[in-house]
């Protein structure tokens, strides 16, 4: 029996990994096509401290591949799932959406025909707040109709959703959609805000900031988003439901740019651009239906959360 992680050498999926292995006693199995998305290297660097654990087997490899899916549910007994891989930019899905297509839309479905064919107990699929689309109202809640996605990102994210729903409805596969919100923390993507803040106010350039700074994004902590994926995975009255995980607490971006110079103990130099349309001005979990179902609660105080990225970011940029 083990636990496949999708992406684990991604940003939450190498955090999951390592939770995991202190938190159970379960085979890990982490799977990842170390695509150059970004750099490649900060991958490898992520799974460093699972390289030599005895519990986690690393594969190098696609998840849109269904046949090599196959073998490798029946190979490594895979009894629980958390598909965590994907394409996860919101603007380059609007300069490459098909990539976002194979990725998020065939890739999940290739992960989904492994599991209606192997006894799986729980296949969590990572979604995102971006479904909620513009137009839903705040906060956001899973029972009331979405908006549409603004991005190929976000409609990829729906799509895997609905994929998923009717895998559990049609073939009775335990699938339940988490949605995370603006994940943060140690080893953020870099192709992410709050990296591209960051660095430019430790190195003093300007930032490039959408809009006028009063887009809101409900930025939740690395550990808390990990938590609640493990409560899902065995509670009970999950399957073939939707659920938020964030902060629900959602903050302007010029209040994170305010926590970056705090931290950094530096001015930051603002270059404001025009606001892009796939963005949605805010993003805020309703949290009551993770409450009652996994006993969710966001743990970490964004203060606290931004001044460990901020160390973590000193030691890995130098
Ligand atoms: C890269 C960049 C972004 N922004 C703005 C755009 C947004 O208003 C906000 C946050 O952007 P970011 O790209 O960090 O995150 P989101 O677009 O909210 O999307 C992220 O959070 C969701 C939940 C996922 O599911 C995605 O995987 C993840 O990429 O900062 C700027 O102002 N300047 C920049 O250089």
């Amino acid at each position: 029996m083990a636990i496949l992680i999708t992406g684990g050498a991604g940003f939450i999926g190498s955090h999951l990994t390592q939770i995991l292995l202190k938190q159970s006693d379960a085979q890990l199995v982490s799977i990842d096509n170390f695509n150059d998305y970004y750099d490649p290297a900060l991958k490898r660097e992520n799974v460093k401290p699972v390289a030599d654990e005895p519990r986690v087997t690393l594969i190098e490899g696609d998840f849109c591949d269904s046949a090599a899916m196959k073998r490798l549910f029946d190979e490594h007994d895979i009894d629980q799932v958390v598909h965590l891989g994907a394409m996860a930019g919101v603007r380059i899905s609007v300069q490459k959406p098909e990539m976002y297509q194979h990725a998020n839309v065939a890739g999940t479905l290739s992960l989904l025909e492994a599991a209606r064919h192997h006894p799986v107990k729980r296949f969590l699929l990572a979604s995102s707040s971006t479904v909620y689309g513009k137009g839903a109202g705040v906060p956001f809640c899973e029972d009331v109709p979405l908006g549409i996605p603004a991005s190929p990102y976000g409609a990829t994210k729906r799509a895997a959703e609905l994929l998923c729903l009717t895998y559990h409805q049609l073939h009775g596969v335990p699938t339940a959609c988490l949605r995370p919100f603006s994940v943060y923390g140690p080893r953020l993507r870099p192709d992410l805000a709050l990296t591209i803040f960051a660095k430019a106010v430790h190195e003093g350039t300007p930032i490039p900031l959408f809009g006028d700074g009063s887009i809101r994004r409900d930025f939740t902590h690395v550990s808390d988003i990990c938590q609640g994926f493990i409560s899902a995975l065995t509670a009970d009255g999950v399957v073939g439901q939707e659920i938020n995980i964030g902060h629900s607490d959602p903050i302007e971006m010029r209040r994170l740019i305010e926590l970056l110079e705090k931290s950094f103990g530096k001015k930051a130099v603002i270059d404001y651009q025009p606001e892009r349309p796939e963005d949605l001005p805010i993003t805020y979990a309703n949290l009551e239906k993770a409450e009652q179902l996994l006993g969710y609660g966001p743990k970490v105080l964004i203060e606290e959360g931004i001044q460990e990225y901020v160390d973590w970011f000193r030691d890995w940029h130098g």
